[in-house]
């Protein structure tokens, strides 16, 4: 990474429950575009996701734009500009695509970004009357995501936006992942390699709540050894189809 990471993180550790989940995680989330952040499952992932937003005790160092966070509750790091869809989306499935919009505004200076929203998804536009629990899952994610982008955030944080979608759904979240990091730098929490394949300059590998690895993404999963040993995957059919799937119309 040659220009200065937007968000870094040092040495970030999480205790719950008397158990040390996170040891030690560091982790340069780069200022344009996406940067993966990757691991088995049970490896620490959406927890450094939460401990860098307050959402659990932490200790370590999180540098948001050369300011120290640790410290801060969530609703100020929210302020501060983080914008977080979790892993199960949040959306209120009984309110609209506009209402849940609207709940996600903020107060600020400029006010909620909807033409920054619909220009990159129109589709939430033209939606915007229906009921969010009979969008699709690929659907459901442009709200997820199109809510953190209204409030002039500098950082988005997507939680595993592809687990459970079928495979054409995938594709559609990955574009709309793609338009999103091309206004804001995005931290993505991905199972997929194909996805992190076609977004991802950058990426941190988490194993057992540390960082077993940080570099390009292009680097590591082009090293069969190191992709094997690290994620636990090799190019077998499953991978293969996967980037078919996400390839294709690229
Ligand atoms: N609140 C909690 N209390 C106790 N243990 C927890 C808690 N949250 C997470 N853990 C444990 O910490 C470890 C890391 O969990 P985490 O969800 O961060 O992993 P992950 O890499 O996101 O995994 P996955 O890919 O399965 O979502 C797991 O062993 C999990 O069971």
């Amino acid at each position: 990474m040659t220009a200065p990471a937007l968000l870094v993180v040092r040495d970030l550790r999480v205790l719950i429950g008397g158990r040390h989940i996170l040891h030690g995680v560091d982790l340069d989330v780069a200022p344009q575009g996406v940067t993966a952040l990757l691991g088995r499952n049970g490896a620490g992932k959406t927890t450094t996701v939460r401990g860098v937003l307050g959402l659990v005790p932490r200790a370590g160092s999180v540098l948001l734009d050369g300011e120290e966070t640790v410290g801060l509750p969530t609703h100020t790091l929210v302020r501060r500009g983080i914008g977080y869809a979790p892993e199960d989306r949040g959306i209120f499935a009984g309110l609209t695509v506009a209402e849940n919009l609207r709940l996600a505004e903020r107060r600020g200076a400029d006010g909620p970004a909807y033409g920054l929203v619909h220009e990159l998804f129109p589709e939430l536009k033209r939606r915007s009357k229906q009921s969010a629990g009979t969008l699709s899952g690929g659907q459901q994610q442009m709200v997820a995501i199109g809510r953190t982008l209204l409030n002039g955030n500098r950082l988005i944080i997507a939680d595993e936006p592809t687990k459970g979608l079928a495979p054409k759904v995938v594709t559609e979240v990955a574009q709309v992942l793609e338009r999103a990091a091309e206004a804001v730098p995005v931290l993505l929490v991905e199972q997929n390699l194909a996805v992190v394949r076609r977004l991802a300059a950058h990426c941190a590998v988490l194993a057992d709540g540390r960082t077993a690895h940080q570099g390009e993404a292009a680097a590591l999963l082009g090293d069969e050894e190191a992709t094997r040993r690290l994620l636990g995957v090799g190019r077998g059919p499953l991978t293969s189809r996967q980037d078919l799937t996400v390839e294709a119309d690229s």
